[in-house]
């Protein structure tokens, strides 16, 4: 049986707690090889970015500790992409240094190694197999995440433990009783949600999701901040989005950071970064 991170607890006590959440199946492993000794999953360190002199990211300083939700937000062109970029090894920084975890230089690996080294990230447009129902999408990622090839994928059965994993994440993203249905007949909003649990079978250490409610619907954007709530402590995410109604549900007592101009303008509360007079001369006051 895998282990938990609770990061409430010595890090590697199972908690039983977490398990009953929805099921043992679905639980989170503490972060395997990626040393995290220190606490924390994602360094940045004076990251620049520059394309043709003009600087997308500005001696940019961030770190996310292992089991937090990290809310991004910032006006249009701050670098919160670019940063995601960086991060994923699509943007290598002109200076700055980039650790996963205590030694793995995320400036020195290409993407498939970053993802495969456990960040896993979502786009804003949903990218499901729409030919295949949501079960199989789900058992897709899980084999994929594996490093299976496809025809593997296809062709090997499932244990009753890895049903029982996918079981648990179609109740986690709102989608069981839809197993059955083609993943591109499902709403937009489920779809997101689909992608979710297709990043989550493969048992990412770093999540990262780019704007994850845009062109969601009310009810679907409060749903999706009940699944984020759920994962809280079981997975370290880093979630970029302007609907400030939805970083309030979901950074509730964390930390938020504001970039603007590709740096860092305010950390802090919600509450704190709302009050704040710079954050809201270049965003909330707009
Ligand atoms: N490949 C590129 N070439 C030139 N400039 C770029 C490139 N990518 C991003 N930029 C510029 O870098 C700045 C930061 O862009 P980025 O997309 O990271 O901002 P953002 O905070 O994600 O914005 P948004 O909220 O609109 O998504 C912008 O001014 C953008 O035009």
């Amino acid at each position: 049986m895998s282990q938990i991170y609770n990061p409430a607890q010595p890090s590697d006590k199972v908690d039983n707690a977490l398990h009953a959440d929805y099921g043992t199946s679905y639980a989170r492993i503490k972060p395997e090889g990626v040393d995290t000794t220190h606490g924390a999953i994602l360094y940045l360190e004076n990251i620049t970015v520059s394309f043709d002199g003009f600087k997308a990211l500005n001696n940019l300083n961030l770190d996310i500790s292992v089991g937090e939700l990290r809310c991004i937000i910032g006006p249009n062109g701050a670098g919160k992409t670019t940063m995601m970029d960086v991060i994923t090894g699509k943007t290598r920084p002109s200076a700055g240094t980039a650790f996963f975890g205590q030694s793995i230089d995320l400036t020195k690996l290409t993407e498939y190694d970053i993802a495969h080294a456990g960040i896993g990230r979502k786009f804003q447009r949903p990218t499901v197999f729409e030919q295949h129902t949501v079960f199989e999408n789900l058992e897709l990622a899980m084999k994929m995440g594996k490093r299976l090839t496809v025809r593997t994928t296809l062709f090997s059965r499932l244990s009753s433990e890895q049903v029982d994993k996918i079981d648990a994440c179609l109740r986690l993203i709102r989608l069981n009783g839809n197993e059955r249905r083609l993943a591109g007949l499902l709403s937009h909003g489920q779809k997101q949600w689909l992608e979710i649990g297709m990043l989550l079978m493969q048992e990412p250490q770093l999540l990262l999701l780019d704007e994850p409610v845009a062109g969601m619907s009310d009810a679907e954007t409060a749903r999706t901040a009940e699944l984020l709530n759920e994962l809280r402590g079981k997975h370290s995410i880093m979630v970029v989005e302007h609907d400030m109604g939805f970083v309030a549900e979901i950074a509730q007592e964390g930390k938020v950071t504001v970039l603007h101009e590709g740096s860092v303008l305010a950390a802090g509360k919600m509450s704190e970064v709302q009050a704040d007079e710079r954050v809201i001369e270049v965003y909330l006051g707009r």
